[in-house]
């Protein structure tokens, strides 16, 4: 049985990733999806990792929910509204640097915040929420409040938040709307996950120092900025530190770079880990990650356990 409760919430879709051949790859992934696929590779037995969402009631969502539970997700937090199916992205990759296509418009995780009720239902009792700007930027303005206010409940009955600020400028109705937004899911949070490209394009941050202190201002206790292959600026609980990452010699697909990174960064401070330990471990992770096709990546992993393969 286990002690602790991970959850992540989000939207999770058919991934479309190419193979070889013009030919492309069916698969489960989404980004908070992503990071507990990962989560449920690197955390023991002690540890629940669930996924909530809501999905249809047609074929391709039982095959997403067998998906999950195969993979030693829970799948106990997830709302089925009939007559709704999930969403599908594909992936285009142009010299290892990914980018999406998205047809999710329709998709049931939509509707997945409409009950405060549900929300307070599934988040009782759990150690760790992940949440990211993506699962806010597809819900509708008062849905997107109604899910902070819950993870703000959450928050003071005990539980910890982790927010991956994910930003993706497509999915939000305007530039405004997305910058209140992040800094909404950011002030219910108590470790955000930002990647400086994304933060400089959206609030015009001129330095990774300058993600930080933003976020910091907006409660948070722990904040990571991810800069690509350049040092990741880490600021946990009033220390800092730089850290760089492994060179990678030649990335193939860096879709789920950020969500492994996450995954990786939550489990290592999950079982212990200080902070520039837990940066290290997620840099490694996410450099594995994106030497794979695709957002999931099994092979990494030695069949025994969590313990990453070496590179290829
Ligand atoms: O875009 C979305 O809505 C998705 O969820 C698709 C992808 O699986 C993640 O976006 C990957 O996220 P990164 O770790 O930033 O590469």
């Amino acid at each position: 049985m286990p002690d602790h409760f991970f959850l992540a919430i989000g939207e999770c879709m058919v991934e479309l990733a190419p193979a070889t051949d013009g030919l492309f790859r069916m698969g489960f992934a989404g980004d908070t999806f992503n990071c507990a696929w990962y989560a449920r590779r690197l955390l023991r037995a002690d540890w629940s990792v669930g996924y909530a969402t809501a999905v249809g009631t047609d074929a391709v969502s039982d095959d997403m929910l067998a998906f999950m539970a195969g993979e030693g997700v829970e799948t106990g937090a997830i709302r089925r509204i009939e007559g709704r199916t999930v969403g599908l992205y594909m992936i285009a990759l142009k010299d290892g640097e990914r980018s999406f296509s998205y047809w999710r418009g329709q998709a049931a995780a939509k509707a997945m915040a409409d009950d405060p009720d549900w929300l307070d239902r599934v988040f009782a009792g759990r150690d760790l929420l992940h949440v990211s700007g993506i699962t806010l930027a597809i819900l509708a303005p008062e849905a997107r409040e109604r899910l902070c206010a819950a993870l703000a409940r959450a928050r003071a009955a005990g539980a910890r938040v982790s927010f991956d600020t994910n930003v993706r400028p497509r999915l939000w109705a305007d530039a405004d709307e997305m910058r209140a937004g992040l800094m909404l899911g950011a002030s219910v949070a108590d470790t955000v996950l930002p990647s400086f490209d994304e933060e400089s394009a959206a609030f015009g941050d001129a330095s990774p120092e300058a993600t930080v202190a933003r976020y910091r201002e907006a409660g948070a206790t722990t904040v990571v900025v991810k800069n690509g292959a350049a040092p990741i600026r880490l600021w946990a609980e009033g220390m800092e530190a730089e850290i760089a990452p492994e060179p990678v010699a030649q990335v193939i697909d860096s879709t789920a770079a950020g969500d492994s990174f996450a995954a990786g960064f939550l489990a290592a401070r999950a079982t212990g880990a200080a902070p520039p330990e837990a940066v290290r471990r997620a840099a490694a992770l996410a450099a594995a990650v994106i030497q794979r096709r695709g957002a999931l990546a099994p092979d990494i992993f030695a069949p025994e356990g969590a313990a990453l393969k070496a590179a290829p």
